[in-house]
């Protein structure tokens, strides 16, 4: 059965509001019989098995098909304030604003993606720079900062290095998991323009949201500035690097603006759970007394 509730719903919502707005008399509006509304309810009570002429007089009489009554058509006219829609209607409204804000944001992100694209072959604009951006990847990658954290924990001679580079191996692994399992799930492929020329990649790394890079980039110069003592313009040359790199995953066309944006993100909460947690001799004496051993 096309149930009222039925034929309000979906994207056509914002579209039929500025039409409406913009244009009253037309059949959008809700008056004619090849109205977009009508259109819709039709569409969706074929798709259910319902008589589509039985469907239509239910749509008529369905809250948005008056839509006279709802607010931005009525704006500025004579006719009488709308009733109310009941609840479970007015929960359906809304998310289809967020929808229309969402795909808007997602075209926005491509737009600019591909713009900033501009080291995503030989051949683009700023190909000549790309071997320095590929640089750059190595510098962020999760192979680089295991073997270089690993390498050092063997190297340190002090239980407080110590420390905090068995704290530096647990944000880089929980970083892998985490990026993996949000790869997974979310599976957004990478950007078309994308050349899938990378330096070892898991099989998640097909997928593009969030940028492990970046949220690389924005856990471990978390990291540095908060355990390492250092001058005031290397402080701004590891938020430079983790910038920097974020950057070059657009340019690179391995990204979108919003994983890279995301990555930032997530890479910073990560620190959080990481100096929540942090591991010392008191409340991980097993993994310190084991590594002493090696
Ligand atoms: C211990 C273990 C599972 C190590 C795997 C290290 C590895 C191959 C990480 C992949 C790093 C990578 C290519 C991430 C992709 O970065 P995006 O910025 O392109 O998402």
């Amino acid at each position: 059965m096309a149930s009222p509730r039925r034929s309000v719903e979906g994207r056509p919502l914002g579209a039929s509001v500025s039409s409406n707005t913009s244009n009253p008399g037309s059949p959008a509006h809700g008056g004619g019989s090849s109205g977009r509304f009508e259109f819709q309810s039709l569409l969706s009570s074929r798709a259910a098995g319902v008589d589509p002429t039985s469907a239509r007089l239910r749509a008529s009489e369905s809250p948005v098909h008056r839509r006279g009554s709802f607010p931005v058509a009525a704006a500025g006219s004579s006719q009488a304030p709308p009733p109310s829609l009941p609840e479970e209607d007015r929960m359906d409204l809304n998310p289809s604003f967020l929808g229309i804000a969402l795909r808007s944001l997602l075209a926005i992100d491509l737009w600019l993606s591909k713009k900033l694209g501009v080291c995503a072959g030989e051949s683009s604009s700023w190909g000549s720079v790309r071997p320095l951006m590929k640089l750059l990847e190595i510098s962020g990658h999760g192979i680089t900062w295991l073997l270089g954290t690993l390498y050092c924990l063997c190297r340190s001679d002090s239980w407080a290095g110590r420390e905090v580079l068995m704290n530096l191996l647990f944000a880089l692994l929980l970083d892998l998991l985490v990026v993996a399992l949000i790869k997974g799930l979310v599976r957004r492929p990478r950007p078309a323009h994308n050349q899938m020329d990378m330096f070892v990649t898991l099989s998640v790394d097909k997928y593009s949201f969030p940028s492990g890079h970046a949220t690389r980039a924005s856990l471990v110069s978390r990291f540095i500035l908060k355990h390492l003592v250092l001058a005031i313009p290397l402080r701004v040359l590891v938020v430079l690097w983790a910038f920097i790199l974020g950057l070059s995953r657009v340019m690179l066309g391995r990204h979108n603006v919003t994983d890279v944006a995301f990555g930032f993100f997530l890479g910073y909460m990560q620190y959080s759970i990481v100096d929540y947690c942090w591991l010392s001799p008191h409340n991980a004496p097993v993994l310190f007394i084991l590594w002493n051993q090696q």
